[in-house]
């Protein structure tokens, strides 16, 4: 790529055109840039992504880039450019290095000088160094005063006096020649002084010569009595001698007065300026040869004008009495609304005028009191925005009242605060920025709701700040509104006039509102076709097709038209509202179902984590039981030993005390006893006796146990029975000892269940006394098995005895010299206790009485008739343990091993 040098001397880029745009938009919340170009172009553009313009269009002729409308001028808001001359100072200082170079009439190139903070950022390739914008008109420095008043605000006036409202601003850095702009110096008079001439000369003849109407508020007008039409003139009248009589002095002096916060004082060095501006001196314009063109006929025209500032957001009427007749304290102006909601300065002082003259002297009496300072770029910097305004009343003999209005602001020039060493300075730099920066928020806002319609609008801040408050009804279609940019060439203060530019970029990309006849044109339209629907659109091309319909102007219009119109309104703000309704109900069913998928997704999402959670609590918990199961399976197995080891040592002990009780107490000796004695003697004879009687008992025990020995040979039959019966007995002697040891063991067991059941209720863990259990369970099963075995084995040797005992009674009969009473007895309890004979049927009988609801407690289910026959029982007995068994028992098939999961859900 080569660099080439621009009519301006600045090297710019020749193959510019392929490069990717960034703009101010974008650092303004626009879409990120993917990588940075080497150019920035900045510029209006026609593109509904304002950011974003195609290199080609831009180097396109203004017309046709300027919408369709052709003179480029209906719809798009005009900024222009301004770029004031160096001064000889200046180049001495080096400061003319070619920074700010015109390409063409609507394209300026900015390129970083070397010591600039642009060029440091982008050496560090975090911004480009060359930017590029494009704006409505650029004038260079050789650009007259009278060039530009023709070329922007010619127009305007001739508008104004059509009944139209217009704003001018200019805008840019301080020093950079917005003041020289709009009033001028000495021969070079600026847009405001012009403007005023040509007003007065197209209205030479027209003008309404009394003063007994005032416009007030936003735009309405007042008849006054006789008493204030005079106070009127008075006050005109000591504002014009006043300055005539500060005119007459010397000037050169300093005005020394209070700002009016917090007794501030203000320097106020206006003597250079005054004494230029003093003497603008007007040349003849190409209005003077366009008397009374297009005025209306019969319409006769009061000019009023006003003059405040906005100093440290604060507003001051400079036309108010002269401060230096005043106390020092300057009063402060309100804002109000008027029953339209439309802004307006409460109390400002309006001046009636009869000739450019007499209003450039109020304009002078007024900058008198205006907040000027010595900074250090500007020794006559403006400190404040001021407002100058010129209100035009079309005064009809027999129709209602229009006003329109000609405003013209000069905004403080915007500055960077670290380069304010004074404090007042500094306070008056800030409170420039913020309102320059609340400027910067409407525009941009107003932007992006014409670029977004579809889109719900983002709100206009216009009461953020005072200034844009005041200004607001130009950017919202009572009027339209036209920048003048300034840009001082410094390479010294590039970066500056480098952000002033990128600000006035979302200007250029701003169109205007419908203006006040548009909505006259619209109203008549809506008459004209009142069924018919008129949306913004078809208005707008009934607005470019139809000239007489934007001509139109609704004061025109009779009484009986206008109460039509009111219905013709009323039925098309029913409809709109219905149409919003409609739309409402719409969106908020989007909302709805919106908010509806996000409640879903929000509870899947809690489902997942919930699920989540409790896999991870389980788990832990998990952890935790199987530390307790093995705590408690350690536990509980080293209590069962120890107490199996203590069992073993009170056996020994037990039968080394019944080997001791056995051998007979020696009876003891004397009287050491003492008083006990004798009672000892009755229990020794008392032991006696028992003695003897056990003796007896032992002697009678032997001689039956001989009978039953002898009996039992006799009866004993050689074969298999008898040794059956034998096996039998044994048996069913081993099953009586198991079923000790096994009841002792479920003693030991149940107590432990007890135990365990209240460490479980603590979340502890019963798995392992499951496990107990279930061992317990199956060794209990075994023991069944043993049991009915033995059984079985049992009710065969008593099938044998029966068959013995009948055989054996037939051998009685045949043989009665057996022996008689005793051995019936021995037979009769031999056989009942062998289970024999028709009385024993019952295999119940066969067990120790006082072992059975024990048994049935522990074994409910053994046998369905012991279950029905033990229910009361085992009401009655029931245990924990017996209950956990009985409900395994009766849910078959047997329940699987009890999962760490079931036995959360039961603990
Ligand atoms: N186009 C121009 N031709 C000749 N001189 C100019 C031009 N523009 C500005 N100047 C001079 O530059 C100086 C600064 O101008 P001016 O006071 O208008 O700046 P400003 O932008 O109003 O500053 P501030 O914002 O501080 O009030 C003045 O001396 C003025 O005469």
């Amino acid at each position: 790529m080569a660099l080439c040098l621009s009519p301006g001397g600045c090297p710019y880029d020749e193959d510019e055109e392929i490069a990717v745009f960034e703009s101010t938009a974008a650092e303004h919340g626009g879409p990120s840039r993917p990588r940075l170009p080497e150019i920035s172009v900045i510029s209006p553009g026609l593109d509904t992504r304002p950011s974003i313009i195609e290199p080609k269009l831009a180097a396109k002729p203004a017309a046709v880039r300027q919408g369709s409308s052709g003179d480029g001028s209906s719809e798009k808001v005009q900024v222009f450019l301004r770029i004031r001359p160096l001064t000889d100072t200046e180049r001495g200082r080096g400061e003319e290095q070619g920074c700010v170079a015109v390409q063409d009439e609507e394209t300026l190139m900015l390129k970083a000088p070397k010591e600039s903070q642009n060029m440091r950022t982008a050496e560090r390739g975090v911004t480009q160094s060359i930017h590029k914008f494009s704006f409505s008109k650029i004038f260079g420095p050789e650009t007259t005063q009278q060039h530009f008043y023709e070329c922007t605000m010619k127009k305007m006036v001739k508008d104004v006096l059509q009944g139209e409202n217009r704003l001018l601003y200019t805008y840019g850095v301080t020093n950079s020649g917005k003041t020289y702009t709009i009033q001028g110096i000495g021969r070079e008079a600026g847009l405001l002084p012009r403007a005023l001439v040509s007003l007065f000369r197209k209205l030479q003849g027209r003008l309404y010569g009394a003063m007994d109407l005032k416009p007030v508020m936003y735009q309405d007008v007042r008849q006054l009595d006789a008493g204030e039409v005079r106070v009127e003139e008075i006050r005109r009248n000591s504002l014009l001698k006043e300055d005539e009589n500060q005119s007459s002095r010397r000037v050169g002096t300093t005005t020394i007065w209070d700002s009016g916060i917090g007794g501030l004082s203000c320097t106020s060095n206006i003597a250079t300026q005054l004494e230029e501006t003093d003497s603008v001196c007007l040349e003849p314009d190409s209005l003077s040869h366009s008397v009374g063109d297009n005025l209306e006929e019969g319409v006769q025209f009061s000019i009023w004008v006003s003059f405040y500032e906005i100093y440290n957001e604060f507003l001051y009427d400079l036309l108010d009495a002269s401060p230096a007749l005043q106390p020092r304290k300057r009063a402060t102006l309100r804002l109000s609304d008027d029953r339209q909601g439309n802004p307006y300065v409460k109390d400002l002082t309006w001046i009636q005028v009869r000739s450019a003259e007499e209003a450039w002297k109020i304009l002078r009496a007024g900058r008198r009191n205006q907040s000027f300072a010595s900074t250090q770029l500007n020794q006559n910097s403006s400190r404040s925005h001021s407002i100058f305004s010129i209100r035009v009343l079309h005064v009809r003999p027999e129709a209602a009242m229009h006003i329109s209005e000609l405003t013209v602001c000069d905004l403080a020039g915007s500055e960077r605060c670290k380069e304010q060493h004074n404090g007042e300075r500094m306070k008056e730099a800030n409170n420039i920025n913020t309102s320059l920066l609340t400027l910067g928020r409407c525009i941009a806002a107003l932007r992006h709701n014409q670029n977004n319609k579809s889109r719900p609008p983002q709100v206009v801040p216009f009461r953020d700040s005072k200034l844009t408050r005041v200004l607001q009804g130009f950017f919202c279609g009572r009027g339209t509104s036209c920048m003048v940019v300034n840009i001082n060439p410094c390479a010294s203060i590039y970066d500056e006039t480098l952000q002033a530019l990128k600000f006035s970029a979302i200007a250029t990309q701003l169109v205007h509102g419908p203006s006040t006849k548009t909505r006259v044109a619209y109203i008549l339209s809506l008459l004209r076709d009142p069924a018919g629907v008129v949306n913004d659109s078809t208005l707008m091309e009934d607005d470019e097709d139809d000239s007489d319909i934007e001509d139109g102007d609704i004061t025109m219009l009779n009484t009986e038209a206008l109460l039509q119109a009111v219905d013709v309104l009323k039925k098309e703000v029913q409809r709109q509202r219905e149409e919003k309704e409609v739309l409402e109900a719409n969106v908020r069913e989007q909302v709805v179902s919106e908010m509806q998928e996000i409640i879903s997704e929000m509870q899947n999402g809690f489902r997942e984590t919930l699920e989540a959670d409790r896999a991870l609590i389980e788990e832990r918990y998990e952890d935790k039981i199987d530390n307790i199961q093995k705590h408690l399976k350690k536990f509980y197995s080293q209590e069962l030993k120890e107490r199996d080891q203590e069992i073993e040592a009170l056996s020994a002990a037990l039968d080394t005390r019944r080997e001791t009780d056995s051998v007979p107490v020696p009876v003891p000796q004397g009287d050491s006893e003492g008083p006990r004695r004798s009672r000892r003697i009755t229990s020794n004879s008392e032991a006696n006796r028992l003695r003897s009687e056990l003796d007896q008992c032992r002697a009678e025990l032997l001689t039956k146990t001989h009978e039953l020995i002898k009996l039992k040979m006799q009866l004993e039959v050689p074969g298999s029975t008898g040794t059956l019966t034998t096996a039998a007995d044994r048996k069913l002697e081993e099953g009586q000892r198991n079923l000790r040891q096994l009841r002792m063991d479920l003693q030991r067991l149940g107590a432990g269940l007890q135990s365990g059941e209240r460490a479980c209720c603590r979340n502890t863990g019963g798995e392992r006394l499951r496990q107990a259990l279930t061992a317990a369970d199956e060794t209990l099963a075994k023991q069944d098995q043993t049991l009915l075995e033995l059984q079985n084995g049992l009710m065969l040797v008593k099938a044998d005895l029966r068959r013995k005992a009948e055989t054996l009674a037939q051998t009685q009969a045949l043989c009665p010299q057996l022996p008689p009473s005793g051995s019936d007895t021995s037979t009769t309890a031999s056989c009942k206790r062998r289970g024999c004979g028709a009385a024993a049927p019952s295999d119940t009988e066969n067990r120790p009485p006082q072992k059975r609801p024990f048994y049935q407690s522990l074994f409910p289910s053994c046998t369905p008739t012991r279950k029905y026959n033990t229910r009361a029982v085992e009401d009655a007995n029931i245990t924990p343990y017996s209950r956990i068994l009985r409900s395994r028992q009766q849910s078959p098939p047997r329940s699987p091993a009890p999962t760490p999961r079931s036995l959360r859900g039961k603990y």
